[in-house]
């Protein structure tokens, strides 16, 4: 195995939305694609990009990960199987950095991670998903993955009325669960913004039938203790499918506090970007393996070879991959869901395109989703993300 080239780019994910902590409108995405040839008369280009949220890592790809990976020997890239070794490759790129500060790099990587088991999985012949089953749950995949509809985001000049509709668009296109930002509404006292999420909360519960189980509502981060625990009170009798990101996504002591006052689900992790990260909330965060989700993204904390740590310590802790529902909408997170067994995964149905979003022409039925029989993530099925990355 070695590595015959690799290209990079940036591209706008930019939109006029915004949640309750930060506006998508200068949002980018680093692109980039690894050319493996296999020594065998194979070759194989994988491509990769970083999740909605953080911004585009040209200068770090450039920098320090492009190089290192570059500078993999045949030897450190070929596995004792003779596949692509994504591990090694993976620590080759980590060489000369020290522990904690996750958030420095974690994205620069995971652009590469993934575009590293696209390639593996194209050298195989195989769809990641498979490849994932194969290694690690003795071939058995998931038939299909749990899929939710996440948006409902605040939109200059979106009333209650556009929300609903935006809702019934999603219900439209075969998906049962919803997701809606709340606590955005600037400046505004704690029992105002309270009153004002209620109704957008109670007018979207009544086009779900008034199932709770069917929505999820999201605060980005944005709420101290005693906000979180006010919303809390107030959610509580509506029993949602989740109460995500309540607080700041570090503060694991505030977690574990609203976990005592909150019974109903919550869920946070999407801005936790390593193992350790992650095994700081399990430890400190109050959650519960029962009914808590997890979502961290695995393009925005090192990729997939960090993602199996995490799943792994998960594992230690008392915790199914059942209880991960990654953010990010990707295709990527998507076959990680289906290869590996976990709760399902995020879509976004109108926002984040074309990195979120699946294979064109796969429909969702009853909330779920399957995968397409093609080699690597399947981006080449997906004709808008096609698109982008082709010219790299
Ligand atoms: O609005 C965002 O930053 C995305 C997000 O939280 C999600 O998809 O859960
Ligand atoms: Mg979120």
């Amino acid at each position: 195995m070695r590595i015959a080239s690799i290209r990079q780019g940036v591209v706008p994910i930019s939109s006029a939305i915004a949640n309750a902590y930060i506006d998508f409108s200068k949002m980018t995405a680093s692109v980039v694609a690894v050319t493996i040839e296999d020594g065998a008369g194979k070759r194989a280009t994988g491509y990769g990009f970083n999740s909605n949220g953080r911004y585009a890592q040209p200068g770090l790809l450039m920098e320090r990960f492009v190089p290192r990976l570059e500078a993999c020997t045949e030897a450190e890239l070929t596995a004792a199987d003779g596949s692509l070794n994504v591990a090694a490759a993976w620590a080759a790129m980590m060489r000369n950095e020290k522990p904690g500060g996750h958030g420095d790099r974690s994205v620069a990587v995971g652009v590469l991670d993934m575009a590293l088991w696209d390639a593996a999985a194209k050298l195989e012949g195989k769809p990641l998903w498979r490849l994932l089953a194969d290694r690690f749950r003795g071939g058995e995949a998931d038939d299909s993955a749990w899929i939710y509809a996440a948006g409902g985001y605040y939109h200059p000049g979106k009333g209650i009325e556009g929300l609903v509709e935006e809702m019934k668009r999603y219900l439209g296109l075969g998906y049962t669960t919803v997701k809606m930002k709340i606590g955005g509404a600037p400046g505004t006292a704690i029992k105002d913004a309270l009153r004002e999420d209620m109704a957008r909360i109670e007018a979207v519960l009544k086009l779900l039938g008034n199932d709770g189980s069917r929505l999820a509502v999201d605060v980005n981060g944005r709420f101290g203790l005693h906000a979180a625990l006010a919303y809390g009170a107030a959610l509580e009798p509506f029993k949602l499918r989740w109460y995500e990101e309540p607080l700041d996504p570090l503060d694991y002591a505030t977690h574990a506090t609203l976990a005592e006052h909150y019974a109903p689900p919550l869920a946070t992790g999407e801005n936790l970007f390593s193992m350790q990260d992650a095994r700081n909330l399990i430890r400190h965060g109050g959650l519960r393996p029962d009914r808590d989700i997890l979502q961290f993204d695995p393009a925005l904390s090192y990729g997939l070879v960090e993602y199996l740590r995490t799943l792994e310590m998960m594992q230690l802790h008392g915790w199914s991959p059942r209880r991960c529902v990654p953010h990010g909408g990707h295709q990527f997170a998507l076959n990680i869901a289906v290869g590996l067994g976990l709760g399902g995964n995020e879509s976004y149905p109108e926002v984040f395109a074309p990195f979120g979003g699946f294979a064109t022409d796969t429909p969702v039925v009853d909330g779920r989703i399957r995968m397409p029989e093609i080699p690597g993530v399947g981006f080449e099925a997906k004709n808008d993300l096609w698109t982008v990355l082709k010219d790299l």
